[in-house]
């Protein structure tokens, strides 16, 4: 699997990820350390914000949209929409910080049952800040039971090291591939967007920040 961030217009299949978790878990960060690879302090997410990267898998180019939410519980209600037609979601924790990760099942979870509208949409349990490992307040164990119970993949990673990051969005970009309705839905996205761009001037995000 091969990576590029920036713009292209040539590509085969488009998907759309969510990350969703509390404020300060680090969603921002291993979003910025995956297309980047670089590693900076980050503000809060007001509201929603958007990247995109292009990755070849196999023989195909895929565009991702990856849109970061704000964990803070006063842009809860301007997030929700966001979840719509979501290919893949990764829900976030801090391994340092236990109620990161109760949030999981009290907060996070039902949400996701709430507002997603993709019932194949593959879901990925990730304990970010493991380079803080004299701190952790979760063991790996409760994050793979948790993620069992979910039905959802999981990966421990760090953000600020890059420990974990490419794998785990990379091995999510693998899982939704395999799904059948994901993969159509990745091509008709792709061709909805070459209409689009017939229809209209041509406009170039990298991307965006709304809320
Ligand atoms: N030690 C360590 N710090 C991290 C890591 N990831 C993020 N941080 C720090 O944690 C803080 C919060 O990171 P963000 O990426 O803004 O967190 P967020 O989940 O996007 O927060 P909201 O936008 O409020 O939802 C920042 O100070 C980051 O530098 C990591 O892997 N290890």
């Amino acid at each position: 699997m091969s990576s590029s961030s920036g713009q292209s217009s040539s590509y085969d299949l488009s998907f759309k990820i969510l990350l969703i978790g509390d404020s300060a878990v680090g969603k921002s960060s291993l979003i910025v350390s995956f297309i980047s690879g670089s590693v900076e302090d980050i503000a809060p997410t007001i509201g929603v914000d958007f990247k995109l990267k292009l990755l070849t898998v196999g023989d195909k180019r895929l565009k991702l949209t990856i849109w970061d939410t704000a964990g803070q519980e006063r842009f809860r209600t301007l997030t929700s929409s966001y979840y719509r037609g979501a290919q893949g979601i990764i829900l976030a924790y801090d391994v340092t910080r236990r109620e990161t990760f109760t949030n999981l099942s009290e907060v996070w979870s039902k949400e996701v049952e709430l507002y997603s509208t993709n019932q194949d949409c593959v879901k990925m349990l990730v304990g970010n800040k493991v380079d803080r490992e004299s701190e952790r307040a979760v063991s790996t164990e409760e994050g793979l039971a948790l993620a069992k119970e979910f039905g959802c993949l999981f990966f421990e990673c760090s953000a600020k090291t890059r420990e974990n990051v490419d794998k785990c969005f990379e091995e999510l970009t693998q899982k939704i591939m395999e799904v059948p309705s994901l993969l159509e839905e990745g091509s008709i996205l792709v061709k909805r967007n070459i209409l689009k761009q017939r229809q209209e001037p041509q406009t170039s995000q990298d991307s965006g920040c709304c809320f």
